[in-house]
């Protein structure tokens, strides 16, 4: 069982929910988190339960981020907008960037995604493995 994250900016959620709902039965096995109006959407057209944190202007990204920075998640699908500029981009930047610290595969479109959920529900390729073989130590990888 994975820890995986949906995050998904205002003009991007129907994608994020329609997806969802696709491979429902992928992310069912699974321990979900969201950021919280992206967890929200998705639970009124899905049966699965997550684990929901603030909105993300209000801080979501950085509480998904802190549990990256302990690596205590697995996988984020994190549907941007690229064509609208965010308030909160600082924090966006920040989850970003603590994903690439720890080797967590993070997808921003929907393409990424659908690789990366195919993969899974294959569990041909166990990228755990491969994070944890890279993971930084302590005090980075100085
Ligand atoms: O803004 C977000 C991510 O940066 C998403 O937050 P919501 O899911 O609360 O809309």
């Amino acid at each position: 069982m994975l820890n995986i994250a949906f995050i998904a900016h205002d003009r991007k959620k129907d994608e994020m929910v329609n997806f969802v709902i696709a491979y429902e039965h992928v992310f069912k096995g699974h321990k979900l988190y969201s950021t919280g109006t992206t967890g929200l959407r998705i639970m009124e057209s899905t049966s699965l339960q997550i684990t929901r944190f603030m909105s993300g202007p209000l801080g979501g990204d950085q509480q998904i981020g802190a549990l990256v920075a302990e690596n205590n998640m697995d996988f984020i699908i994190f549907l941007r907008d690229p064509l609208m500029a965010q308030p909160h981009e600082p924090d966006i930047s920040a989850l970003l960037r603590l994903c690439d610290v720890q080797g967590i595969p993070v997808a921003t479109n929907i393409a990424t995604a659908e690789i990366l959920v195919r993969a899974l529900d294959r569990g041909d390729f166990r990228w755990r493995d491969l994070v944890d073989k890279y993971k930084p130590g302590v005090d980075g990888d100085k």
